[in-house]
């Protein structure tokens, strides 16, 4: 089981060892063994038992044939599973509001929230804080972990996907309006890797979610507390972790908490999920912020009204997990953003596609963090 160490870690300075990340991470899955089993498929109905035809029309039932309904069935049952499993799943295009004939409009999916309580589930107002009529709590820290900033690095423009994107925000490219479908191709695979299971309110519960492979140590940047490190082998790039647990917090505790990420929509800050308490937190309240984008290994992204973390590039082992923060964040610890060479270009190229939400399609894998990578 994976710990607070006390001890100093055996990583590497030298974690951008990127001929040793191609050399072992090769084609195979080395998670592959890894897909949780545990999931209650009999809580699933069978493909033949999901029922389609409320999203054609009368004309579109015509003309499908028996294989089209089967793949569509599929589709659904497909996203229906992602659901249970409160993974983030992209809606089959035939299950779209604005789709043409649509007969049966629905509401965009929205995965939970990451608080269990059920009071927090409510977006923060201020009207929500006053009734709540806590006193301001002491402010422990002058910082806040700001992903709208982070996206400020973000501001190439993303792959054409039939629209315009003009948000620097994730969660604003979520396609309700003028979205187009595109497949993706089967070998876009995105692993999720489950956080290991450990009731709120445990103590210590954020070490206690740490995949085996992963634990907390004292963190290589001077000053900077614990981290998280990787043990065992390469990680490989596309492992999506989240959601990033924690309270759901207004701005007094959120601006300052040093632990929270801020949740927005449509331009607006709708609140911040604090991970200051480790008994509600998972282990990614531990990952420090990288110092420059070239130890930067993990890219955060909001999804719906969670943050997740993807490894953008393959992780080889005895690396400290590093994420941006966001530009303002950054420059409170003191680390100035890296002026831009031709090498960085292609780096930041590559994280902004942590920003195309179409990115979680429907081949989303789960993978429990039971057991180290092999
Ligand atoms: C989300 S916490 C990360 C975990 C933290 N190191 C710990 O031990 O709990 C954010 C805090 O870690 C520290 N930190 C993270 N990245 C840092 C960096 N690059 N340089 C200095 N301090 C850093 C700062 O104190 C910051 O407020």
């Amino acid at each position: 089981m994976a710990s607070v160490s006390s001890t100093s870690s055996s990583g590497s300075d030298d974690e951008n060892n990127d001929k040793q990340a191609a050399s072992t991470s090769g084609s195979s899955n080395p998670f592959a063994s890894m897909i949780d089993t545990d999931f209650d498929m009999s809580k699933v109905p069978e493909t033949e038992d999901i029922r389609v035809e409320q999203y054609f029309s009368k004309e579109e039932l015509a003309e499908l044939s028996k294989i089209e309904m089967t793949r569509y069935r599929n589709m659904k049952r497909n996203y229906d599973v992602m659901r249970m499993l409160g993974l983030p799943g992209k809606k089959p295009y035939f299950m779209e509001r604005n789709r043409r004939s649509l007969v049966q409009p629905k509401e965009p999916p929205t995965p939970p929230l990451t608080s269990s309580e059920s009071e927090e589930d409510e977006e923060w107002t201020p009207e929500l804080e006053r009734k709540k009529n806590q006193p301001p709590k002491k402010q422990l820290l002058t910082t806040t972990l700001q992903p709208a900033k982070q996206q400020e690095l973000k501001k190439e423009p993303v792959e054409d996907r039939g629209e315009t994107r003009k948000s620097r925000y994730p969660q604003r490219n979520i396609p309700r309006k003028n979205y187009k479908e595109v497949e993706l191709p089967d070998d876009d695979h995105y692993l999720f890797v489950k956080d290991k299971e450990v009731p709120k309110g445990e103590p210590n519960r954020a070490v206690r979610t740490l995949p085996d492979y992963l634990s907390v140590c004292p963190s290589k940047i001077k000053g900077a507390g614990d981290g998280v490190w990787l043990d065992g082998k390469t990680m490989q790039k596309n492992l999506v972790f989240g959601p990033y647990d924690g309270k759901i917090s207004g701005p007094e505790i959120g601006m300052t908490s040093g632990y929270a990420w801020q949740i927005s929509k449509n331009d607006k800050v709708k609140y911040y999920i604090d991970a200051t308490d480790v008994t509600k937190s998972s282990w990614m309240r531990y990952v420090n912020c990288a110092r420059n984008e070239e130890e930067q290994n993990l890219v955060a992204f909001q999804y719906y009204r969670n943050i997740y973390y993807r490894t953008y590039k393959p992780v080889p082992p005895g690396t400290e997990l590093l994420v941006w923060y966001g530009n303002e964040y950054a420059k409170e610890l003191g680390i100035s953003e890296k002026p831009q060479t031709k090498g960085e270009e292609s780096n930041k190229q590559k994280q902004s596609k942590a920003y195309l939400i179409s990115d979680f399609g429907m081949n989303f894998k789960t993978v429990s963090g039971d057991q180290p990578p092999h």
